[in-house]
């Protein structure tokens, strides 16, 4: 049993995750339990500072049970994939020695003791950006350095996979690639990063959180109707991504934004024509995501070079990727004049890096009223406006992995009691 007299210690860590949107998609597994994809798919990290997720985990032998709160309430840990992720990381537990506090806990102790959980997401949670990927790759983070496991990130990306396929690109920030591997047990199904946050660092990314009442099919059912049904995603899966990941991996390392958005844009409308072709067809994107569509395309199209890139995940929302910052401030603008905000309030209407807003000459609604309407369109009849369909923008970048946070403050779990503070 523990070497430590008292009963009444909780140790804790801390740990910040970021989110990830990916540019070739993952849509189909090859099996459901173990989360395999029938293809490589590779993403962006997205800035912590203005997406994330924070994860506490704790032990005590006061615990008497596993437990989770997620954004303050209590959540039921029962699932299997939760039980995955916590099953592969107790597995690999290793000792642990707090000298200060008195703390020794042996690999053997570990099967025996409890966890509490405390998470947060610093955005919506299921709104269509992509918390179960934070979520699942904070939990695999925080539990692997809690319990001092000795795997690399590739390797905990792995566990993370089990928790939700997306969640395994979350380990690394800059660009991920997400290897389908081989094996039967999943074994080389891991997240490696092809390049960090550094290497291409002009790039700006736009989300239009599109106002939405529907409820979507979860990714989960989509993608297992998909498999079943749709010959297009086999087509996809065996002869198109295969040749795009190469293509993408070869746009990134060079910087070519030229081929980075015309893959980008090809395989959203890709896997959204995969939907389509899914029986009974599935509908993610809404009016409001073919308008950005056609105001992205119509506006590269008049330049000499594409501009933005757009992608849609399982929902309507936009993640829009700017070539860099001045075309980011022109992309502000045109999404501002087709769709201003339903109130005077623009602070709650753009939110993130609020400085690109500036950089536009947007400081209130009045230059909001005040902007011309976009040259390409100049010949055309007066275009429309469409007031309230956004309900805010996220401006944000591409950003770092996962950290492990010191200060105590930022615990969500008290460290006398391992309940939420
Ligand atoms: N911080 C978190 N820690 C652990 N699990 C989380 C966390 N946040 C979300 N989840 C899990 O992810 C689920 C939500 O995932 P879901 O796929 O429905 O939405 P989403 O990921 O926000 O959107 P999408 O997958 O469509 O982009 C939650 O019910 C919960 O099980
Ligand atoms: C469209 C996607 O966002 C699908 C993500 O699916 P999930 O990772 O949410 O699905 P599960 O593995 O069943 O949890 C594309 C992508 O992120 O690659």
């Amino acid at each position: 049993m523990m070497a430590s007299e008292s009963q009444n210690w909780v140790f804790m860590v801390t740990a910040q995750t970021p989110t990830n949107i990916a540019v070739i998609k993952y849509w189909g597994k090859r099996d459901e339990t173990l989360i395999l994809p029938i293809n490589d798919s590779i993403s962006v990290t997205l800035d912590p500072s203005h997406l994330c997720t924070t994860t506490t985990a704790a032990v005590s032998p006061a615990f008497h049970q596993d437990r989770m709160w997620l954004n303050g309430k209590e959540i039921s840990l029962s699932g299997g994939r939760f039980q995955s992720c916590l099953r592969e990381i107790r597995a690999r537990a290793c000792d642990v020695e707090d000298e200060t506090k008195g703390i020794k806990i042996t690999k053997e102790d570990w099967g025996k003791l409890h966890v509490h959980i405390a998470s947060y997401n610093n955005f919506p949670t299921a709104a269509g950006l992509a918390s179960s990927a934070a979520g699942f790759a904070c939990l695999a983070y925080a539990l692997g350095k809690l319990m001092n496991v000795k795997e690399d990130e590739s390797q905990l990306s792995a566990i993370a996979r089990q928790g939700s396929g997306s969640a395994c690109r979350s380990l690394f920030g800059g660009f991920v690639k997400w290897i389908m591997g081989k094996e039967d047990n999943g074994s080389d199904s891991l997240a490696v990063q092809l390049t960090d946050e550094k290497h291409w660092d002009d790039l700006v990314i736009v989300i239009a959180v599109v106002s939405s009442r529907q409820k979507e099919t979860s990714s989960t059912t989509g993608m297992r109707e998909s498999v079943e049904t749709s010959l297009l995603l086999q087509h996809r899966a065996k002869e198109i991504v295969p040749k795009r990941i190469l293509q993408m991996e070869e746009a990134i390392k060079n910087r070519d934004f030229a081929s980075f958005s015309q893959l980008t844009c090809a395989d959203s409308n890709q896997f959204h024509a995969v939907c389509l072709d899914t029986c009974p067809p599935i509908f993610y994107m809404n009016d409001t995501s073919h308008r950005i569509i056609s105001i992205v395309e119509k506006w590269n199209r008049s330049e000499e070079a594409p501009q933005v890139a757009y992608t849609f995940d399982a929902g309507p929302n936009a993640v829009l990727i700017a070539r860099n910052r001045n075309a980011a401030t022109s992309l502000i603008q045109r999404l501002l004049y087709y769709f201003p905000p339903n109130s005077d309030d623009l602070s709650s209407y753009i939110i993130g890096d609020k400085s690109i807003a500036k950089d536009a000459g947007i400081n209130g609604i009045q230059d909001v009223e005040a902007l011309p309407p976009p040259p390409e369109i100049k010949d055309n009849i007066p275009s429309q406006k469409y007031k309230g369909d956004v309900s805010y923008f996220i401006c944000t970048r591409p950003g770092r992995g996962p950290v492990l946070l010191s200060d105590s403050i930022q615990a969500l779990l008290n460290d006398e009691t391992g309940l939420p503070k």
